[in-house]
């Protein structure tokens, strides 16, 4: 989050130079230009050494604070190898990334892994959670990994959030897809990120469900504030976002803000 403002101890904030009067909070929107990730001519070449594949090849992308962004693209576009990137999962290989004021380009696997931990949420279509945890485990472990003392308090609140406050005790293979996918959601948001990413968070749920867990996605989302990154297919979900931003073998094909 770039801020070209700074707040005075007053609750003010101004610019002497530039404004004849003092901002104040009410303003505060309206003049701050605040981005949770500035990408620059980002590529991903993927196995360099060998049979390299580049699969971004040159990304320009700002995502401003608390914007809810679709990404859409055929299939094998790069989308989920920008997400990654976009993450910290994966490094990009040339270009420049600043996520939540963070250079991710200046850091190492670690590094990256420390910038993820408790800033950035991620959903993905398998849920990935951990079967030999309960549900109440799943979300309060990496919470607790990170140093957090109230990580139980904290994973039973989101699971109540999320209505599974009666299933705190069920291992993963106990719970309906649907409810697997709500655990990977309150483990998402439970440490409070500035971003969220989901990566077709409905691709492996029945219609009905997959549309209750966009629903709860979205709510929850809008209770933190958080920026939210969609991966889809569906362009109904797409047309709900802010913006939808169309990714073309490798390069953005698109970038339209909603109505
Ligand atoms: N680890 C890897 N090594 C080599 N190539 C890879 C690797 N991961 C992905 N790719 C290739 O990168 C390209 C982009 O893959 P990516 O998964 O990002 O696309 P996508 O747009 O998310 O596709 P889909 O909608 O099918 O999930 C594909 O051609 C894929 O085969």
């Amino acid at each position: 989050m770039r801020k070209h403002w700074e707040l005075s101890t007053n609750g003010c904030v101004s610019s002497a130079s530039l404004l004849a009067r003092p901002l104040y909070l009410c303003d505060w929107f309206l003049v701050t230009s605040t981005n949770s990730i500035s990408a620059r001519n980002l590529t991903l070449t993927y196995d360099p050494e060998n049979t390299p594949v580049d699969v971004l090849r040159g990304i320009d992308l700002d995502i401003a604070t608390g914007e809810v962004i679709a990404l859409l693209g055929p299939s094998g576009s790069g989308k989920s190898s920008l997400m990654a990137v976009l993450s910290g999962l994966e490094r990009a290989t040339g270009g420049s990334l600043i996520v939540a004021d963070q250079d991710f380009m200046a850091m190492d696997e670690d590094g990256l892994a420390q910038a993820r931990r408790g800033k950035i949420g991620i959903v993905l279509q398998a849920f990935h959670l951990l079967p030999t945890m309960t549900a109440l485990e799943n979300v309060a472990t990496p919470m607790e990994l990170a140093g957090a003392d109230d990580a139980t308090e904290r994973a039973k609140a989101e699971l109540e959030a999320v209505g599974l406050g009666h299933r705190l005790d069920h291992y993963p293979t106990q719970l309906s897809g649907g409810e697997q996918q709500r655990v990977a959601i309150a483990r998402a948001i439970a440490p409070g990120p500035d971003l969220i990413f989901a990566d077709e968070p409905t691709g492996n749920l029945d219609v009905a469900t997959g549309h209750d867990i966009i629903e709860l996605l979205f709510a929850r989302r809008a209770e933190t504030g958080a920026t939210l990154l969609v991966i889809t297919h569906d362009v109904e979900l797409a047309e709900r976002c802010d913006r939808i931003v169309t990714i073309g073998d490798g390069l953005i094909a698109k970038d339209t803000k909603a109505a």
